[in-house]
């Protein structure tokens, strides 16, 4: 599980993230809603150590990442699926990860199997479409059977059948009693996927709460706590 406590991050004269709190509990999907600039990146890199809080913590299962020995069977995440090399093929990509993270080799098939890449896994990198990134990202992620994982806008490239895949695949993970913090701007996916819902503005929590909660539309309730929370 996640905890942020207070957390604040202040780059020069912007305040990114401003005493934030709130917990992304195991056993369910937590979506994490808020504006361009809200300060939600800042807060996934902070919980993954990228970067220091100026006060506060981002706790996972109870220490700071960086304080975890083996950090990618604590926490999974995809921030950025472009981030890998082209050139390399998505099977080889997968076992140096593993290698270099001290996983075993076994789980590269199992997590190219549970992504539906096992067809695909031995072809360049460069040739795969977004949505098959997406997918080969989210296999890292999976990797080392993390307890916590974190999607940052996971649907982008993703088609419909892409989408339902990636919902199905959250809520499974969560049933079997992980964490899930996954953040989109895609408010009726969110309302699809997230067991709760945590929205920021301007760095500071404005609600966090189970889905049913937001009512029956959480794209009007999510505008009605944006707006009063809009740029200052
Ligand atoms: N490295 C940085 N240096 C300076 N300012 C930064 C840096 N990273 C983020 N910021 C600023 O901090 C604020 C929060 O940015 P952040 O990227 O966390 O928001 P976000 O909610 O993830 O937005 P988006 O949905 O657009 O990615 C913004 O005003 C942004 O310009």
């Amino acid at each position: 599980m996640i905890e942020i406590h207070q957390l604040t991050k202040r780059y020069g004269r912007t305040l990114a993230v401003d005493g934030l709190s709130f917990t992304v509990p195991a056993g369910q999907v937590t979506g994490f809603l808020g504006a361009n600039g809200a300060g939600k990146s800042t807060t996934l890199r902070a919980i993954l150590g990228l970067d220091r809080p100026t006060a506060g913590h981002a706790l996972v299962d109870g220490r700071p990442y960086t304080h975890h020995r083996r950090p990618m069977q604590v926490v999974g995440a995809v921030l950025d699926a472009s981030a890998v090399h082209g050139g390399r093929r998505g099977r080889t990509h997968l076992r140096a990860l593993a290698r270099s993270n001290g996983l075993s080799p076994t789980r590269v098939d199992a997590v190219l199997d549970e992504v539906g890449l096992t067809a695909v896994a031995d072809r360049r990198i460069g040739g795969y479409s977004l949505g098959m990134r997406q997918r080969l990202a989210i296999a890292g992620a999976l990797l080392g059977d993390p307890g916590t994982l974190i999607f940052d806008e996971p649907l982008n490239g993703l088609d419909p059948e892409g989408i339902r895949w990636f919902r199905s695949l959250a809520g499974r993970l969560a049933r079997d009693g992980r964490a899930v913090l996954v953040s989109s701007h895609l408010m009726t996916e969110m309302a699809q996927t997230a067991d709760r819902v945590v929205v920021i503005g301007n760095g500071r929590l404005l609600a966090e709460d189970s889905l049913d909660a937001f009512g029956p539309s959480l794209e009007e309730a999510y505008v009605r706590l944006t707006e009063g929370a809009s740029h200052v």
